[in-house]
């Protein structure tokens, strides 16, 4: 997969040449470009913001530079551009585990009170536009969300997680909460492991990890429970 960020903060993903996404752009299995939008500016301050049309507080992103960041990033193919927005789509599992399938992915990161309109409008016409929300919450600008996303997505691709059975029992998964793990010690501060854990009868051990997920589920987030969970 090739994923491309287009930020006024670039040394904001420098975090990305670690950890496992720093371990799969190594292996070639993720592909990485990191664009500063004020490269993509022609004035001496290298300006990317004015002050909106039709008045209000604060500034728009211009749409100048981000067309040409974009021209130099679209070329040919027709990738999925990303604009997070707390007026997009609210990113889930599901999201993660679609945007994990398309081979390109170019992250546009808003600042001040977002980007000129006329940029999403016309980027949809040389690639697939999305405008995703990491939820119900006001952030400062799109590359903590840009951030959060990639982590989510890139976990997701195969060869990225040294051991992809750790991606079947997690928190949305299965639609369900994670049940609850122990390690060792056995018992800690007084507080014991739960004994079906350490009895070895593994249909036991799965039939409570599956009520665990689903009492969780139903006292945390009922409205990710269906009538299926129940059978
Ligand atoms: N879920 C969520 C996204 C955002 C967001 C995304 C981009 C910009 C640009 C300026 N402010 C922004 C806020 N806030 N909350």
């Amino acid at each position: 997969m090739r994923i491309d960020i287009v930020t006024i903060f670039p040394e904001f993903f420098s975090v990305l040449d670690v950890s496992l996404l720093g371990k799969a752009r190594q292996n070639g299995i993720i592909d990485l470009g990191v664009h500063d939008l004020r490269d993509f500016t022609h004035d001496r301050h290298r300006t990317v913001d004015d002050t909106p049309y039709g008045g209000g507080a604060g500034m728009v992103m211009k749409p100048e530079p981000w067309g040409e960041a974009f021209d130099s990033i679209l070329g040919e193919t027709r990738p999925t551009v990303i604009f997070p927005s707390p007026a997009g789509e609210v990113f889930t599992q599901a999201t993660a585990r679609e945007l994990a399938e398309h081979p390109h992915l170019v992250f546009g990161c808003g600042r001040y009170e977002g980007i000129d309109q006329r940029v999403v409008d016309h980027t949809a016409s040389r690639a697939e536009v999305r405008l995703v929300s990491l939820g119900d919450y006001v952030l400062n600008g799109g590359e903590v969300a840009t951030m959060a996303m990639i982590e989510a997505i890139g976990r997701l691709i195969p060869g990225v997680v040294g051991n992809p059975e750790s991606l079947v029992e997690e928190s949305h998964e299965d639609g369900l909460l994670e049940y609850p793990s122990y390690t060792k010690p056995a018992s800690w501060r007084g507080h014991d492991v739960p004994p079906v854990l350490l009895s070895g009868n593994h249909g036991a051990i799965a039939a409570w990890r599956r009520e665990q997920q689903i009492e969780r589920t139903r006292r945390v987030r009922p409205e990710l429970l269906s009538p299926s969970d129940f059978d």
